[in-house]
């Protein structure tokens, strides 16, 4: 007698408290065993993880792992004549940057044969039959570096136009294209001993 009259409502709080607290905790912490006793019933942590993964989510080094692996398999893909087109160009352009100030007969003869083999090996039929016609009506000019990305700079206008894309201000060229980021000149073009005879 005397008791206070509120007691077993307050024991059945406490009770319902703590069974919502550890039911809640496995809804949105992820089960831990633990290592003493393996078998006994894994028990929540303090991290705040949702436990509806199977696998907590991955960790920085994981998930850029997993970035790269989507990016490789969607390059492994067959490429788009935009992509091959972006990486030629990108090609073309570095060799532009990179082309000598006094480049050698040589190098002169490579420049105007690589043009001549892409407007005929070129993996798509129709730029390749267009490029013929670029290049015939503006021969390639490969005097200096500043030459012949000049005109590279044009003939990549000249195709831009026909497909309807907006022309690029060849003053921005070396802007866009610069020299490439080697050590110790190691992207220079070189010269063999055949074109140091023929200068
Ligand atoms: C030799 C050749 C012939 C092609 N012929 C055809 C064709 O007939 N039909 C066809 O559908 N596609 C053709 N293409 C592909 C086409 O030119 C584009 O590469 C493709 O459409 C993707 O275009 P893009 O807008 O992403 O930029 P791209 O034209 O590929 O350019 C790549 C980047 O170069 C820079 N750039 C743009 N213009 C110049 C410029 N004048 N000088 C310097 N830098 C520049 C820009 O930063 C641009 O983002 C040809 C490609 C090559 C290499």
């Amino acid at each position: 007698m005397g008791g206070n009259p509120l007691e077993p409502f307050i024991h059945a709080y406490e009770s319902i408290s703590r069974c919502v607290q550890t039911h809640l905790s496995h809804l949105f912490l992820p089960p831990q065993a633990d290592s003493r006793h393996p078998h006994s019933p894994p028990k929540p942590t303090s991290q705040p993880l949702f436990s509806i993964f199977s696998k907590p989510p991955p960790v920085a080094n994981e998930s850029s792992a997993l970035f790269h692996r989507r990016n490789e398999a969607k390059a492994s893909g067959p490429l788009t004549k935009e992509e091959l087109g972006r990486a030629t160009w990108t090609l073309l352009h570095s060799i532009a940057a990179q082309y000598p100030d006094q480049p050698t007969r040589q190098q002169k003869r490579d420049v105007k044969e690589l043009m001549a083999i892409l407007s005929r090996l070129y993996p798509c039929k129709e730029c390749a039959d267009h490029f013929k016609d670029v290049l015939k009506a503006n021969p390639i000019q490969a005097g200096s570096q500043e030459e012949f990305s000049q005109w590279l700079c044009h003939i990549h206008n000249v195709v831009n136009r026909s497909l309807g894309k907006l022309t690029f201000s060849c003053n921005r060229v070396n802007a866009r294209w610069g020299k490439l980021d080697c050590p110790e000149s190691t992207c220079d073009v070189g010269t063999s001993d055949m074109s140091i005879q023929q200068r």
